[in-house]
């Protein structure tokens, strides 16, 4: 709204009294021989003049407020590669888009399906009888690298346990044997045919050193801050290794992925199969998954119905549906159970975890549940910016703007870039992650690195005013990890003797994080939220999100002085 401003009339009005010096005041002056009636007159329009200019005022400062009110606020979301941060954006989507989010259901099935084919995989490598070749040290690492590594409490690389033989090992693999070339046709829809840039991950090229420092990043001028859609952003150039994949896989075609006699090619596609699979920002994988095209076929031709996928032969859900009977036979043989234990997989931690729900996710006709689209798994390249504007309540008009970026080691130097106009962090330290290793490098403790991590990010000086909320994620596999006996203190020796029980635990984490954050921020009146998480759990998360979104509010008034 544009404003005609009107002046003060008289030097009696409050405020704006002139000196008698002023010339304009000298020219508003009443006249010396004003009779009563005229003072009255010239009172009168002085009171109405200034009522009307508090009104004015009173419109600007509405219009102002409003327009800082209408202000973007950028959400970072941070952590190592599985922490969360994906799950977090999706949360935040089912609160504040749950019809677009619920519309991408369909896509997701692609991904769950992957995930569950690949713990069968997974529970494949890990019965494989002892006898049978590895083929290198990069397939111990590759063999589970599609999920957090777990290592047994003793230190021992898993594979080097030997144990139970699985009895019927050969007829599970026969049985399952389709599922080794639905795996590579799900990676490659994903993989988006029409997408110019390379997704995948290739193997870790020897000598390479993940990023210790973000500080020296981001005084780095080497990327430039572009607009708030991440147009000009860096992002990490990703490789697929030339040659994994032959160029055509059919899908009905029997792969020998699981075979020991295998030639080298199908050697090579079994090979990259064993990393796990990511998304680009720019991949537009949600259109290239419809599954077999479309999520509807034409009517059908005799019942005159609308009918689904199921009736389209080349959709996946038949390969999986045929197979369910021996997965499920595999999931629950106690021989196999067995071998999981003695290699200390546990496998109900691990990321996209669907082995319980066999039967419902097989099923022809299956439809994702919001919760089985919290819990599926495609690990982030580059950053997804996600953005919505609140509707109701007092912080109505507010646009947020949320970055999800890559976890991995090689994926966060392209964090930087988002650090300077970010309002706030949402960092994500998965604490149940305290006996694994990262996927991207054996060697490294996953909770050591959250907490090398969250004191490089809480250093940085360029988010020094920035708020700071940190969620200590995944509780209940916290939770469930200790209930089974798994000792904190085998893990972590500063724990030393204290209980080892989720309360005395996950306080321990508190304050350990906490304490990092006062010894280590550039900013002493730096307020730090801490919250005890499980993003996968809607009902949670969204109270949390609430507190959280208001806190960030605020306090963005408050540096805009408006509270
Ligand atoms: N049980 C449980 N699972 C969780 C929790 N948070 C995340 N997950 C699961 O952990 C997996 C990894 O989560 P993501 O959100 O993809 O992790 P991310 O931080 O985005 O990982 P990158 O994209 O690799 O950086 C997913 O399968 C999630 O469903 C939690 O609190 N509890
Ligand atoms: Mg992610």
């Amino acid at each position: 709204m544009r404003r005609q401003r009107t002046e003060p009339i008289s030097s009696t009005i409050g405020q704006r009294r002139r000196s008698l010096s002023d010339p304009l005041a000298v020219a508003l002056r009443p006249p010396e021989n004003e009779s009563p009636d005229e003072r009255q007159r010239r009172l009168h329009a002085e009171e109405e003049a200034r009522r009307v200019s508090d009104d004015i005022d009173d419109m600007i400062r509405a219009e102002r407020k409003e327009n800082r009110l209408k202000q973007e606020v950028k959400v970072l979301l941070l952590g190592q590669s599985e922490s969360g941060k994906s799950t977090t954006l999706k949360q935040f989507q089912l609160m504040h888009s749950p019809a677009a989010f619920r519309a991408d259901r369909m896509a997701w099935r692609a991904v769950i399906y992957l995930n569950l084919v690949r713990s069968i995989r997974r529970i494949m490598d890990a019965i494989t009888p002892e006898a049978e070749p590895v083929d290198d040290h990069e397939d111990e690492v590759g063999t589970l690298e599609m999920a957090s590594i777990i290592i047994s409490s003793n230190g021992r690389p898993t594979s080097a346990i030997a144990g139970t033989n699985v009895t019927n090992y050969e007829m599970y693999k026969r049985r399952l044997e389709p599922l080794s070339s639905l795996e590579e046709r799900l990676i490659r829809l994903l993989s988006s045919p029409d997408e110019d840039e390379p997704i995948r991950l290739g193997p870790i090229p020897a000598g390479w050193q993940p990023p210790s420092n973000l500080n020296s990043l981001s005084s780095s001028s080497t990327y430039t801050n572009a607009n708030a859609h991440g147009k000009g952003r860096p992002t990490p150039h990703v490789h697929i290794p030339t040659g994994s994949y032959s160029s055509h896989v059919s899908p009905v075609s029997t792969s020998t992925s699981y075979s020991p006699q295998s030639s080298p090619s199908d050697r090579s596609i079994s090979k990259s199969k064993k990393h796990e699979v990511a998304v680009h920002n720019t991949t537009n994988w949600k259109k290239a998954f419809t599954l077999g095209g479309k999520t509807k076929s034409p009517k059908s031709e005799h019942s005159g119905e609308i009918a689904g996928w199921w009736d389209d032969p080349n959709d996946p859900v038949h390969i999986l549906n045929a197979c369910a009977p021996a997965m499920l036979d595999l999931w629950k043989d106690q021989d196999v159970q067995e071998r999981l234990e003695e290699k200390s997989l546990r496998l109900e931690e691990s990321s996209g975890f669907y082995l319980n729900e066999i039967s419902r996710i097989t099923a022809k006709r299956y439809i994702p549940t919001d919760e089985d689209v919290l819990k599926a798994r495609l690990k982030t390249l580059g950053a997804v910016e996600h953005s919505f504007t609140l509707q109701r309540g007092s912080h109505r008009g507010i646009t947020w703007k949320i970055y999800d970026v890559g976890g991995a080691r090689n994926q966060r130097q392209a964090w930087a870039p988002f650090f300077e106009d970010a309002n706030a962090i949402i960092f994500l330290a998965p604490i149940s992650a305290f006996d694994q290793v990262l996927a991207e490098d054996p060697k490294v403790n996953r909770l050591e690195d959250s907490l090398l991590l969250w004191r490089t990010v809480i250093q940085n000086k360029l988010l020094a005013s920035v708020n700071i909320v940190l969620f200590l994620n995944k509780c209940d596999l916290l939770q469930a990890k200790l209930n089974a006996g798994v000792r904190l203190n085998q893990h972590m020796l500063s724990y030393r003797n204290r209980p080892n029980d989720y309360e005395t635990v996950s306080n321990y984490f508190r304050t350990k994080f906490g304490a990092l954050h006062q010894t280590e921020s550039p900013n002493r009146e730096r307020e730090l939220y801490i919250h005890l998480t499980a993003v996968t759990d809607t009902r949670r998360t969204f109270t949390i999100i609430s507190n959280v979104r208001d806190i960030i509010i605020k306090s963005n008034l408050k540096n805009l002085a408006l509270v």
